[in-house]
């Protein structure tokens, strides 16, 4: 025989308080969306039917725990319609019609009823159906599962519902004057019909204005002023602009506020939704596209489906096309604002540009239209991409930062402009820049192009420098490094070491084989083996005092160890991380520096007895 499963009200409520419902005070969302829903079901009835919903706190004198009474003028519920979707939970007069009329309802699951005892034991349901026989129905539900049905001695002269609840005593926080007011102002505020709240012999109406964005404004500027000050009510931020929000999918409407300081990169902004003017959640965030976490919104969707546990839109069709069209409105601000306000777009690329620069990134248009006024960072210094445009016919950035601190210096001296792209998007963003501005040409560059742009040395220079050459060609051999002396800025800089990209990856293999095992190093060997010859190179420059008495000296063991330390020196200059053996250099420089300077000899091999020669430069 089978028998039907017993399901325990206490643990299902318990379920729902402790893991559905973010608190309590819930129970006010609950009861206005049911009144909402119901009064929508009596306008497809009696379409014109404008509804009111009301709270009244009923405080007592003895002292004893007061009673709030919801009342509606929906559509009512007949006997059937009680004991169907009152006493079953999970059921709900709202499924059936779900498909059809998705948009006219905001329950669904048939379980929000539950939610008030969370604050009381019992609850009074006294109804009356605007499809029914008149007759006026009293269901009384208690928090252990029982409840009953009778013809109340209080027949209601109109269609609508009351519902009674009488708090506990652990529960009085929740039936204040001010609980209820708040709790109703912050779930209902955007409500299209009167909610009204009694206590104390007083009533008053809780939202009186419906949504600022959809009101009249005498001026654009009023109408930016009091969205902003709405923004500053609702976030507490002071926002420093505006956005129009609008989406037939989903039927979406709102207002998108700017952040006055650039979020952190790309932390997703917590958006204020209501659905069908009823509050849903203050921290969603799947309403946006990814790059537009330049903005807070708060919008309301009529037309979305809410998770089950209310915080956020359900992810389908519906809400990845509302999306797309959001992020259009905000793309349409941006356009607009490049066209008529360029100095408010830079000031907004200032504080946001990576928002910008990821939406210039899928949009060609948008590309085309805000390139030119993002700003890089350069070997001669900040500048938008028109600025370096018209200096500058080609456009040459180094991909990584050390890339960049390895040529900037020297670059600058040189005039040659380099953009450091090892910003978010920045190296993406040069490399669209010829598939959408067909004349624009760009190269990435590196240390290893420097040389090219140094100046060469005379026949007398050349001669005057062979023996350093052929000491420092002799000393870098192992170390597959080739030398050049060329004349360069800034003077200062005595040295450049430059490595294409094979010379860097030879490098980096280097330092892994001597860190690794014999097996893991054989294989490393093999790659380097197929990497090729030379392809570093320390590049002299004769401009430098220090190179050019160098090149003068003629004490064979002095020359050598200056030229290994010139050689440390430019790797650790340029960024690049020292192998083993380059470290051994350094430390025995270092160490031979010393003891020369101290004059206790290191002047095996002397030619020319510590002295400088008579050749050369002073
Ligand atoms: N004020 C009301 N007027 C008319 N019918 C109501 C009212 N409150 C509740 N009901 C009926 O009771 C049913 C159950 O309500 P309940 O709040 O538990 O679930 P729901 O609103 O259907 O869905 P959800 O759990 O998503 O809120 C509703 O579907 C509706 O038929």
């Amino acid at each position: 025989m089978d028998h039907r499963f017993q399901v325990s009200l206490r643990g299902v409520i318990d379920l729902l308080s402790h893991h559905l419902y973010s608190s309590p005070g819930v129970y006010v969302r609950e009861l206005l969306q049911n009144a909402t829903d119901a009064i929508r079901a009596r306008q497809l009835l009696e379409p014109g039917h404008t509804g009111t919903v009301r709270l009244e706190l009923m405080e007592k004198q003895d002292g004893s725990p007061p009673t709030l009474l919801f009342s509606d003028d929906g559509v009512g519920l007949t006997e059937e319609e009680i004991h169907r979707f009152l006493a079953t939970i999970g059921e709900s007069s709202k499924r059936e019609v779900l498909a059809a009329r998705r948009n006219d309802f905001i329950g669904q699951f048939g379980i929000g009823l539950l939610s008030c005892f969370m604050v009381c034991d019992e609850l009074l349901v006294v109804t009356r159906s605007a499809r029914g026989d008149g007759r006026t129905l009293e269901w009384r539900g208690r928090h252990d599962g029982t409840y009953a049905v009778r013809e109340s001695e209080h027949p209601l002269d109109r269609p609508g519902t009351q519902v009674f609840l009488m708090s506990r005593p652990d529960t009085t926080e929740w039936f204040t004057p001010e609980r209820l007011r708040h709790l109703a102002r912050h779930y209902g505020g955007l409500l299209p019909f009167p909610v009204q709240l009694t206590a104390g012999g007083r009533t008053e109406r809780l939202n009186p204005d419906g949504p600022p964005w959809r009101h009249e404004y005498e001026s654009v500027s009023e109408r930016r002023k009091a969205l902003l000050a709405y923004g500053r009510d609702v976030f507490g931020t002071d926002f420093i602009d505006c956005i129009p929000l609008r989406s037939t999918a989903g039927d979406v409407d709102g207002v998108a506020f700017v952040l006055p300081a650039s979020p952190h990169f790309n932390a997703r902004q917590k958006h204020r939704v209501y659905l069908k003017h009823m509050l849903l959640s203050e921290s969603a965030e799947n309403l946006l596209p990814e790059w537009a976490f330049f903005v807070k919104c708060v919008v309301n969707a009529n037309a979305l489906r809410p998770t089950a546990s209310r915080e956020s839109f359900y992810e389908d069709e519906s809400l990845a096309l509302a999306r797309e069209a959001l992020g259009q409105c905000l793309r349409k601000y941006l356009v607009e604002l490049a066209h008529e306000d360029p100095r408010a777009l830079q000031r907004l690329i200032a504080l946001h540009g990576l928002s910008v620069k990821a939406l210039a990134l899928d949009d060609d248009d948008f590309y085309r239209l805000v390139v030119n006024w993002l700003p890089f960072e350069t070997s001669l210094g900040v500048m938008t991409l028109a600025d370096y445009r018209r200096a500058h016919p080609v456009v040459r950035y180094t991909p990584t930062l050390d890339g960049f601190r390895q040529v900037a210096r020297v670059a600058g001296a040189q005039g040659l402009c380099i953009i450091n792209a090892a910003y978010t998007h920045d190296a993406a963003l040069l490399e669209k820049l010829p598939q959408v501005v067909p004349d624009a040409q760009v190269e990435r560059f590196s240390a290893a192009d420097l040389p090219q742009s140094f100046e060469e040395l005379t026949l007398d220079e050349r001669e005057a420098v062979f023996p350093l050459v052929r000491m420092a060609e002799r000393v870098l051999a192992p170390f597959r490094c080739g030398v050049v002396v060329k004349k360069f800025f800034p003077a200062e800089v005595p040295t450049l070491y430059s490595a294409d990209a094979e010379g860097t990856f030879r490098r980096d293999a280097e330092r892994a084989r001597d860190e690794s095992d014999d097996l893991y190093a054989g294989v490393l060997e093999g790659m380097m083996a197929a990497a090729g010859g030379d392809q570093a190179q320390l590049c002299f420059n004769l401009h430098n005092p220090v190179v050019r008495r160098l090149a003068a000296v003629a004490d064979r063991e002095l020359l050598k160890l200056s030229v290994e330390m010139l050689y440390v020196q430019a790797l650790l200059l340029g960024h690049h991380p020292l192998n083993a053996q380059e470290m051994a250099l350094l430390n025995q420089g270092l160490l031979g520096l010393i003891s020369a300077q101290l004059g206790d000899g290191g002047g095996e091999g002397n030619e020319g007895g510590g002295g400088s020669g008579s050749r050369g430069f002073h």
